[in-house]
């Protein structure tokens, strides 16, 4: 079994609805994959899988080494960071910004206690430095812009030192600076050899960050292409995965893609 996520015939139904359908998927250690695809594709639903929250209604899904279904869940979810618009929302406004991350070791939302050991506190205040928002450790966390929100959001999403880690959508609300600058520190966290494997879920190529190596396209619950992102993010993959014909221009390490214009008469 692959060291990180093994998917096979990973599906998931919930009514009439096939929200994920015969999904094959390994992540290796190492890797920083971006999971691409419109609204509705099932990206958050696959991450509830990666994340050991929701169980598939058919299929193998091994993460980490171990089987969902055959394995304590409560035990497997502290190796994985994961950060959501979902979680975030569960963060309490009034929240102070180092509780936010240092909660996480305790696998809690909300501070309880009073008495946390120093050395998770020092870890607390060197993940919010290396996300740039250390200044902000003091602040209540309802009262931080998007963008910082989101990299408090990361904090807290590394601190168990995780073996895979989850962001969905973490550019989703941000303008263009905010955008540019999560990028950049994604890159970061991309070519730094400590880092956990990384799945980043976005629905935009401009989000992919420098470094990432792997690209998983999804439409209707089904992978369309999944594989290196040189060879599998193209024009031809990218126009299947969102239903359009789709133009993608390449710049470094940076992508952008816009519809193909219609032929003049
Ligand atoms: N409990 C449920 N019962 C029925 N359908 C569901 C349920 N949960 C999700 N769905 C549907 O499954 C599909 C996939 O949802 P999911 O949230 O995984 O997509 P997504 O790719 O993350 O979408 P988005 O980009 O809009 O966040 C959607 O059509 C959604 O309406």
């Amino acid at each position: 079994m692959s060291d990180v996520l093994e998917f096979a015939g990973v599906t998931v139904v919930r009514g009439h609805n096939t929200l994920l359908d015969e999904v094959d998927w390994e992540i290796e250690e190492g890797q920083r994959w971006v999971v691409l695809g419109p609204n509705g594709a099932g990206k958050s639903t696959l991450l509830n899988i990666a994340s050991a929250r929701m169980h598939p209604t058919r299929g193998v899904a091994g993460i980490l080494g171990d089987v969902l279904g055959a394995v304590d869940v409560f035990e497997l979810r502290p190796r994985i960071g994961f950060a959501s618009a979902a979680i975030a929302e569960r963060i309490p406004g009034d929240e102070l910004v180092r509780d936010v991350v240092l909660t996480a070791s305790y696998g809690r939302i909300g501070r309880w206690r009073e008495d946390y050991d120093s050395f998770d506190a020092g870890r607390a205040d060197e993940l919010l430095a290396a996300l740039g928002v250390d200044h902000l450790a003091d602040r209540r966390f309802g009262t931080l812009s998007e963008g910082e929100r989101k990299r408090v959001q990361i904090a807290r999403a590394l601190m168990t030192d995780p073996e895979l880690l989850l962001l969905d959508e973490p550019a989703a609300g941000l303008d263009l600076g905010g955008r540019e600058d999560l990028v950049a520190r994604l890159a970061d966290l991309a070519a730094d050899l400590a880092a956990p494997a990384l799945v980043l879920v976005t629905h935009h190529v401009e989000e992919i960050p420098p470094g990432f190596t792997d690209v998983l396209l999804l439409r209707d619950g089904k992978v369309v292409a999944a594989g290196p992102i040189e060879l599998t993010l193209t024009a031809k993959n990218l126009s299947a995965t969102f239903g359009l014909p789709l133009e993608l221009e390449q710049h470094g390490e940076r992508y952008s893609a816009r519809a193909v214009a219609p032929a003049q008469p």
